[in-house]
């Protein structure tokens, strides 16, 4: 079955039949595949009006999770409400969502004006209440004058342009967009990104949204939610995300470049503060949040942005770590290095070479070889306690004295 024969489109709910209230609602959904368990107690609540953005890694579930939603893949066990009704059984075109996907699944033997308008033809909507939806998606999609054209006659903007209309004119309760800009190119991404955010504050309308992009996920979400292996990490407003990450695991996915993380040693706990030291790594003390149990000889991992590590003047006495620059990478608006800073091994870092990623705002004359010494507030570093794999306690950790600057 194409997507596009998907029953998806078939069968739209007239909208007056349905509850006002908009909203999804996911308890504990499970699905296996066979042995392989692919979603792990799932459970969301979005609000009417919600923009819910979907991330994780590639195979985490996002796909999955949104075609149970949808009604495309049934669920093992668990509870799928939308508007309040419980749909879990419910065919996929009777649950008032419309699905909008990545290869925009258009019909190449209909005009646009008919491929917008096949869900509300299926339903058999009366002609004049079709004809004005359809008029009305083009307008807000600035369609109107493509709408005699064959799918082939579009490019691939105006194509998604059209998937999206097809979505619009049904009125569903919750929009589902599966990577819907994925095939475009980088230009165009930017418009169609600016251009959904916009539909979505005209219509106001429930989406859940699913994408690799982290841009789209920071700029578009009201909440992201991360997923990893069929599980949610943390659902959140996007800079609340970025700021406080619940885990390791959610530090190291959202932002790029990646935040840089060392294997840190606890020294010493002296009630809400600790020393903590690495090869390489000036010693410092944190402040720890409520309820750490942190003990001496604990390992931790120590997160830093590579926008918040800076280059200290080669004049200040304050770095105690030399590092030397391996590669530089200017992007005109700002210049990413990557540092070699001897003992201290950037675990996961992002150029996979154990160099320290740092993110300056600026350009720098700073070329290949050349000694540098870099520094960062404690206050803007994270404390991960644990093993360094999905670790559970995430701590910001704060310098008892503000001022001070941390050195590596
Ligand atoms: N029909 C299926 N049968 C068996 N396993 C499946 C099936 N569909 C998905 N999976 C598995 O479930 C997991 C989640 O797949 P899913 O497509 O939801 O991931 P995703 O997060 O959307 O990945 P991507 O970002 O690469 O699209 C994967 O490991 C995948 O191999």
């Amino acid at each position: 079955m194409t997507a596009a024969s998907s029953p998806i489109f078939a069968t739209p709910r007239n909208r007056n039949e349905r509850n006002t209230m908009k909203s999804l609602e996911l308890h504990r959904i499970e699905k296996s595949y066979g042995a392989y368990h692919a979603l792990r107690g799932i459970d969301l609540s979005v609000e009417e009006g919600e923009f819910i953005v979907m991330v994780g890694p590639s195979g985490c579930g996002k796909s999955t999770l949104l075609k149970t939603i949808a009604g495309l893949e049934t669920i093992s066990s668990g509870q799928i409400l939308i508007s309040g009704r419980n749909v879990t059984k419910e065919e996929p075109g009777d649950r008032g969502i419309a699905m909008v996907f990545q290869s925009y699944a258009l019909y190449p033997h209909m005009t646009v004006a008919e491929n917008m308008g096949f869900g509300l033809r299926m339903a058999k909507r009366p002609k004049e209440e079709i004809d004005a939806a359809v008029a009305r998606a083009a307008k807000i999609l600035r369609i109107t004058d493509q709408l005699d054209k064959r799918p082939k006659q579009l490019s691939g903007g105006q194509r998604q342009r059209v998937a999206i209309g097809r979505a619009i004119t049904r009125s569903p309760d919750v929009f589902l967009f599966d990577e819907p800009l994925s095939n475009l190119d980088a230009a165009l991404r930017t418009q169609m990104r600016v251009e959904l955010s916009g539909l979505h504050a005209e219509l106001g309308a429930t989406m859940i949204y699913v994408t690799h992009d982290q841009v789209e996920a920071m700029t578009m979400a009201s909440r992201i939610v991360v997923l990893n292996r069929g599980a949610i990490e943390q659902v959140g407003s996007p800079l609340d995300l970025y700021r406080n990450p619940a885990n390791l695991f959610v530090a190291g996915f959202l932002g790029a470049p990646r935040m840089n993380f060392f294997d840190v040693t606890v020294d010493r706990v002296s009630g809400a503060t600790a020393a903590i030291s690495a090869p390489g790594l000036a010693p410092m003390t944190v402040s720890l949040a409520d309820g750490v149990a942190l003990k001496p000889g604990d390992r931790a991992t120590l997160g830093i942005r590579p926008e918040n590590i800076r280059l200290s003047p080669d004049d200040t006495t304050r770095a105690a770590i030399s590092g030397k620059v391996r590669l530089v990478e200017h992007l005109g608006r700002e210049t990413i290095l990557y540092v070699d800073a001897g003992a201290l091994q950037c675990v996961s870092s992002e150029s996979g070479t154990g160099n320290v990623t740092v993110q300056i705002g600026q350009v720098t004359p700073k070329a290949a070889d050349t000694p540098v010494s870099l520094s960062f507030h404690p206050h803007d570093a994270y404390l991960f306690a644990g093993d360094g794999q999905r670790t559970v306690t995430v701590r910001k950790a704060i310098h008892s004295n503000q001022t001070k600057v941390g050195t590596i």
